[in-house]
């Protein structure tokens, strides 16, 4: 559906230097999948996603959506792909209904058709019984729901989502969730930026990190924890009052043996091994007298921080 070879998007900055977003990036997006780009603030990410929409031109390497060439067919590929952007760019002069409406009536379908096709999409994001409101009186949720139900309206075979539950609270980004998983089930192919773990984890198929304009890894979030991660993460929290003063640096090494690896973040440590929780034991006995313990599974964030030396946190 999608294949970028060596893309890259540069932008002169105002005062005449380069800022090289992408830099030079390898990606096939097949059919019927969700594809995510996880990167934190920076990486490029949205930079690449308009140029998949064809509202960007590419600076260098070959991108072709859906078969074609976006320099050449612009108008083709914007009529076959459907964008939600990371803004709400929703008209507040128009209700629910009517921002769908003239939506519609901009791609150019037959009135009789798009009344039909906003009625079914109001249905589908849950919002039939707010059709008639004005767009400032809906939630953040309704919102971005409304906002996906816009760039359906074209029928598109590829949905880009830019940070698609950005800015929303847990049970609005789950109501979301369930709605792509919805549009994937039928078909559609998704592509979606995110600085969410969680939401790599429950969407993606398929997924690449990216980092300062380049892909430092790619696969399926299981593949890319079981490359970059171990099984099992322990983590450490120590007191103030502890013999190095809460100094993590200090301790690290202490616990280094312990671990396939030790990661020292400004709250906590992280030991990197198959059994967590035998190696608490061990730092129990080594006398080192954590004030907090857990052990939990490796997540994408692990692999996140291993890849770059940084958390996502935004
Ligand atoms: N129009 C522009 N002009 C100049 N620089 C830009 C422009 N758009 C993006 N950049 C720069 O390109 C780099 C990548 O930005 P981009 O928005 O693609 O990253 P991102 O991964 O999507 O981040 P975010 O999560 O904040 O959206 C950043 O350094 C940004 O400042």
């Amino acid at each position: 559906m999608i294949e970028a070879s060596g893309l890259t998007k540069s932008f002169a900055s105002r005062s005449g230097a380069v800022v090289e977003a992408v830099r030079g990036i390898d990606v096939a997006v097949r059919r019927g999948e969700a594809f995510g780009f996880l990167g934190p603030n920076g990486a490029g990410k949205s930079s690449t996603m308009r140029m998949v929409a064809a509202v960007s031109p590419v600076s260098g390497g070959t991108l072709r959506i859906l078969g074609m060439d976006p320099a050449v067919d612009g108008p083709k590929i914007r009529a076959r792909i459907g964008v939600c952007p990371q803004e709400d760019t929703l008209d507040t002069e128009l209700n629910v209904r009517d921002n769908l409406y003239i939506y519609g009536r901009y791609f150019g379908l037959p009135r009789a058709e798009v009344r039909g096709r906003v009625e079914e999409l109001l249905e589908f994001v849950q919002l039939t019984d707010k059709a008639s409101a004005k767009v400032d009186d809906l939630s953040g949720g309704m919102k971005r729901r409304l906002t996906i139900a816009r760039s359906l309206i074209n029928r598109p075979d590829v949905l880009l989502l830019d940070e698609p539950t950005t800015g929303l609270d847990p049970q609005a980004r789950h109501v979301v969730w369930d709605r792509l998983f919805r549009l994937k089930q039928q078909g559609v192919t998704l592509v979606l930026t995110t600085h969410y773990m969680d939401e790599a984890e429950q969407l993606c198929d398929r997924l690449v990190v990216m980092d300062k304009g380049l892909i430092v890894a790619e696969g399926s979030p299981l593949e890319l924890i079981r490359t970059w991660s171990t099984r099992e993460v322990a983590e450490l929290r120590f007191a103030p009052t502890h013999e190095h003063g809460g100094d993590l640096a200090a301790i690290a090494p202490k616990v280094a043996d312990l671990a396939e690896r030790v990661e020292v973040l400004p709250d906590r440590l992280l030991l990197y091994s198959a059994d967590g929780e035998e190696a608490i034991a061990q730092v129990h006995e080594r006398g080192l007298d954590p004030v907090a313990t857990l052990v939990r599974r490796s997540t994408l964030e692990d692999v996140f921080l291993r890849l770059t030396g940084r958390t996502l946190v935004d």
